[in-house]
């Protein structure tokens, strides 16, 4: 039997026991299931990844719905046996859950997309910027008190204006973070995904259009062929493909020995997309390539030697930590489950989510994002 685990309960006399295996950002989340007839139970412990058991212990003999961490066979049928139905992750990325488990089990998945889209493509755009002009490594040096004098080779980095992008995987997150380098510093777009993303290309020629109509030069896009083609062209690089078995180690050492020895790389997609030992390896041989990080091969750690690279810009996985998108996440999750235990049906799309964030409005009757049913495919959605 494993341990008890400290919670903190809203609502006691609730109908519907509804646990959350974190505390999540704001409380609207929390009214909207005690107004509800849940009884809410919110982990309060203080480490950070739970285990099985610690989880196996929250689900009790009794639970209808269950919120975020890292689950499969063992804790969906765990969740069936207390009677539980519902499931939802609190992410957009559901690549930590095994789908057809909870299908074997009759639980019903959810997921948060909608509301992470633009807060995680400025993070990686902050990362590109970060790298490119070298932001942490002369922030360090500042603050050791080693500046003594304006000096012309002092941190120099790569202009963007004018350059390529490249973006792999040009869905929702990955066409966001296009627009905003291609619009903020007139970069030139390549990209590289499964599907064609049309309205970004769209968005390219019109904005080229304009750009030309007031004189200056035009943007321009192009759809590769193969990824090679955007890892040889680009000046920077960023990541947003889903994380499966075409994407894993998608940045290997011949895809490394291909790019640009001055290309910047980020990555805000998953970890294991980049092979992190060879990225260290490469960073070692060229220290003109750099790097922005929110995501790592083994989280919470690096591999050995990527703390050490200068060449390297890492955070830690807060590309959705803004306060609108993690509150909004909050509330999709909340009524993910909510909507299950009411048996309200799935929202016709889950990408325009704002009738459910509205704070003074009852949301609609329906649930936000359900991915059950289906395997973890990727989506693609132009903005
Ligand atoms: N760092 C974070 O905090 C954070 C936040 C949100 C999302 N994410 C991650 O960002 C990624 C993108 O999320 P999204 O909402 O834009 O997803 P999305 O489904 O809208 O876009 C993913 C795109 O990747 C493409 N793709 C799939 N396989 C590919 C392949 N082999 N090669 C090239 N492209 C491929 C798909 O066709 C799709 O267009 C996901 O991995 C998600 O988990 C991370
Ligand atoms: O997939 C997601 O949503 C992120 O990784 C958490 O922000």
């Amino acid at each position: 039997m494993a341990k008890p685990i400290s919670i903190e309960v809203w609502n006691p006399s609730g109908k519907y026991r509804v646990v959350s295996t974190k505390s999540m950002p704001g409380t609207r989340w929390i009214r909207l299931l005690a107004d509800n007839d849940c009884r809410l139970e919110i982990c309060t412990e203080t480490k950070t990844i739970l285990s099985v058991d610690d989880i196996l212990a929250l689900i009790g003999d009794r639970c209808d719905v269950q919120l975020t961490e890292e689950w499969g066979e063992v804790l969906f049928s765990a969740l069936k046996r207390a009677g539980g139905t519902a499931f939802s992750n609190m992410a957009v990325g559901y690549n930590n859950v095994d789908v057809e488990a909870a299908n074997r089990n009759g639980i019903a998945v959810g997921n948060t997309p909608g509301v992470l889209t633009e807060t995680t493509a400025e993070l990686a755009a902050s990362l590109s910027l970060a790298a490119a002009r070298r932001i942490v490594e002369a922030d360090q040096f500042m603050r050791a008190g080693l500046y003594d004098g304006w000096l012309p080779h002092l941190f120099v980095g790569n202009l963007l204006k004018g350059q390529s992008v490249g973006v792999i995987g040009a869905g929702r997150i990955g066409s966001a973070y296009a627009r905003m380098m291609i619009e903020g510093f007139k970069m030139n777009l390549i990209y590289y995904d499964l599907y064609q993303s049309t309205r970004l290309e769209k968005f390219v020629t019109a904005y080229g259009q304009f750009l030309k109509a007031n004189g200056e030069q035009p943007v321009t896009w192009k759809r590769a062929a193969t990824m090679e083609d955007v890892l040889r062209e680009a000046d920077v690089i960023s990541l947003h493909p889903v994380l499966d078995k075409t994407t894993y180690h998608l940045i290997n050492p011949e895809r490394l020995a291909i790019m640009k020895k001055e290309a910047v790389l980020v990555n805000a997609s998953r970890g294991p997309v980049i092979d992190e030992v060879a990225l260290v390896e490469h960073l070692k041989a060229n220290p003109m390539f750099r790097v922005g990080l929110d995501v790592f091969e083994d989280e919470p750690y690096m591999k050995p030697g990527l703390a050490d690279m200068k060449n390297a810009v890492v955070v830690p996985h807060i590309a959705s930590a803004s306060k609108w998108t993690r509150e909004g996440m909050a509330t999709l999750a909340a009524l993910n489950v909510l909507g299950k235990i009411k048996g309200y049906p799935v929202w016709g799309n889950p990408n325009l989510v704002e009738p459910f964030l509205k704070e003074d409005a009852t949301p609609p009757a329906a649930c936000p994002s359900i991915r059950s049913g289906q395997q973890a495919v990727s989506q693609t959605f132009d903005i």
